[in-house]
């Protein structure tokens, strides 16, 4: 048989009774009579108070006085309860108390009268207030001294902020019922809406922000409820060592002089500004920029590219969120200490994007390639200074024993030997020139490069550019046994008219799921990534900073 609740006789109404702008007479001006004057008040009702002047106690004359109360100064008339909703009585006169009662009643106006409880059409509880939460005790008249008690022993069991997380809770719910305001969206607005509230500690709740709420209000549609910490982690579009010098913003270079010697002695001695020209500038600028945002040492080869930090960081930035929004579970957030591992070929003289990666993603480890002697020599040195030799493993290609000393040069693959074990991505910086005419011809343009090139011709030739290194790549990785161990391949490309080939490639190697981006960190230089997966998770709904894009297809 089903369960309904039992009856239990003998109790009150309890209502939240609203009187916003209703008249209200008060009978009498002495303390039971303030502290009546004052719930009311609260309740934002317009109050009458009929009492002889000097009855009135300091507290309802400093209402009378600050005129938030209407003063008729006199003993109580049955002509006061004209236009009157509700009357509270609160005189040491018995039988005035009576006769208001009585007066009450037969005009039908809810009537109390203070310490006489069958001259009562309600009782008055002990009442908690903090912001928009009330709570009341009521004894049913058995003991309003306990009531006192017990509501104070409440009350100091509420956390602090509980009234800030109602407060909170209450302009998300008007935010959602905007959002989605749809009468048969009821059921589903109050089954999320709950959710939240059964998710969300008081603290956090206390603690949403306005960005905070708009984001989480684009979770409604699925349904789902982040917590607080996945929320922000998941739309945070830095990481939290970074302090945001990049991005749209320029980079202070006074604020780094201020927090390196080393550069503040340049920028000083070329009277606040930076040569980009001049390569000794150029990498003081990124050695400085790695140690103070990233807490990264690096010694570069005068010899070998100078990595553009904020490029370089996008690129990882954008992968990060590639990364987030393919996994089983999204659009919940990802675990964000969940082991990852990549691979970058070609890592450089620097190892520039593993050391960033690594630094800001304690759970990252990496398998980083080169083929050139002097550059992964460097490289090792870099890890080791940085103390990252445990999360990055160097691989240096080899030539192949039996090198066929009259045909062409013997090329090794570019992806190294894949470890056991999943690997959830490839980065890559390809040499982006077909030759050192093409090179040049970018040296000769009418806008000069805004930066001196220090790398050396490996970095920045290779047969048929960019566009035949990429092509080589998605080939390698079209491989069987490669295909399904990697979840996304990615390489960074140096121009725009590179996209287009590149994601014809992909198409005739059968690949349907990719995507590309732009990353424009500040600076005038754009880069473009591009990105596939022989998986089948796709991005979407992926939040990007402003100078990140994003755009997938098929
Ligand atoms: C809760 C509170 C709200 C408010 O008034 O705002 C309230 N009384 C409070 C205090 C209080 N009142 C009294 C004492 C002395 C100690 C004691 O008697 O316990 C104390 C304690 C103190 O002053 O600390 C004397 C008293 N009260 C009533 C009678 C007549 C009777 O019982 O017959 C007598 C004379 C008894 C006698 O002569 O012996 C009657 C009523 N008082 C009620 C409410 C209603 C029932 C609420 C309930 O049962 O929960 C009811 C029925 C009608 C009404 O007035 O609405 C407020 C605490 C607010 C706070 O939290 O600070
Ligand atoms: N419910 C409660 O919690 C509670 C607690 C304490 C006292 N009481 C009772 O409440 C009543 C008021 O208590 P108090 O401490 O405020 O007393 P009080 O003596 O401080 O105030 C009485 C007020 O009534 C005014 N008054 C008297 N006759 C009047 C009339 N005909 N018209 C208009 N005003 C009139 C007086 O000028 C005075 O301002 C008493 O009956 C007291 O026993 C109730």
């Amino acid at each position: 048989m089903k369960q309904f609740p039992e009856v239990q006789g003998g109790g009150s109404l309890i209502l939240a009774w609203q009187v916003r702008n209703k008249h209200i007479l008060v009978v009498g001006g002495g303390e039971v009579a303030a502290g009546r004057i004052l719930n009311v008040l609260n309740a934002d009702a317009k109050v009458t108070v009929v009492c002889p002047a000097e009855g009135l106690n300091d507290e309802v004359a400093f209402r009378v006085a600050q005129k938030q109360v209407t003063h008729i100064d006199r003993n109580f008339l049955p002509e006061d309860l004209d236009g009157v909703d509700m009357v509270l009585t609160a005189v040491d006169d018995p039988a005035a108390s009576t006769q208001v009662w009585t007066l009450c009643k037969e005009r039908r106006i809810p009537v109390n009268v203070a310490d006489v409880p069958p001259e009562c059409d309600f009782y008055f509880g002990s009442v908690h207030r903090d912001g928009p939460l009330q709570v009341m005790i009521s004894t049913n008249g058995n003991g309003p001294k306990l009531a006192n008690i017990i509501r104070r022993r409440i009350a100091a069991c509420l956390p602090d902020n509980t009234g800030g997380a109602i407060r909170k809770v209450g302009v998300l719910r008007r935010k959602l019922r905007k959002m989605a305001p749809a009468q048969e969206e009821g059921p589903k607005r109050m089954q999320w809406m709950s959710k939240v509230c059964e998710k969300w500690s008081l603290d956090d709740l206390c603690e949403m922000t306005e960005e905070d709420m708009n984001w989480l209000l684009q979770y409604y549609k699925s349904g789902i409820v982040p917590s607080l910490e996945e929320l922000r982690l998941a739309n945070n579009p830095v990481a939290p060592v970074f302090d945001g010098s990049f991005g749209c913003t320029k980079i202070s270079f006074a604020d780094l002089a201020r927090n390196d010697e080393d550069f503040a002695k340049i920028f000083k001695a070329n009277k606040g500004h930076i040569d980009y020209q001049n390569p000794e500038h150029v990498q003081l600028l990124t050695k400085s920029l790695l140690k103070r945002d990233f807490g990264l040492q690096i010694e570069l080869p005068s010899d070998r590219l100078c990595p553009p930090v904020p490029q370089r960081w996008a690129y990882i930035q954008w992968i990060s969120r590639l990364l987030d929004s393919t996994t089983p579970t999204f659009p919940t957030p990802a675990n964000p200490n969940r082991p990852i591992t990549g691979i970058d070929i070609g890592t450089g003289a620097s190892a520039i994007y593993p050391l960033l990666a690594c630094a800001t993603h304690p759970t990252w480890k990496f398998i980083a390639t080169e083929l050139d002697v002097h550059s992964i020599t460097s490289a090792a040195f870099n890890i080791a200074l940085n103390n990252l030799a445990g999360d990055i493993t160097l691989h240096r290609p080899s030539l192949g024993s039996s090198v066929d000393l009259l045909g062409p040069p013997c090329t090794p693959p570019l992806l190294p030997p894949l470890p056991p074990g999943p690997i959830d991505f490839t980065m890559c910086n390809p040499p982006f020139f077909a030759s050192q005419s093409e090179l040049s011809a970018t040296w000769t343009k009418s806008t000069p490069p805004s930066a001196v090139c220090t790398g050396s011709e490996s970095e920045m030739i290779t047969p048929g550019g960019e566009v035949a290194f990429v092509t080589r790549l998605v080939a390698e990785s079209a491989a069987p046994g490669t295909r399904d161990r990697v979840q996304w391949f990615s390489s960074l490309l140096g121009r725009l008219v590179s996209l287009r080939p590149v994601v014809e490639a992909l198409r005739q190697a059968g690949c349907a799921n990719w995507a590309v981006g732009v990353l424009r960190p500040g600076g005038k230089t754009r880069r473009w990534v591009v990105a596939w997966s022989w998986g089948a998770w796709r991005p979407s709904g992926v939040r990007l900073p402003p100078f990140l894009s994003l755009h997938c297809g098929c």
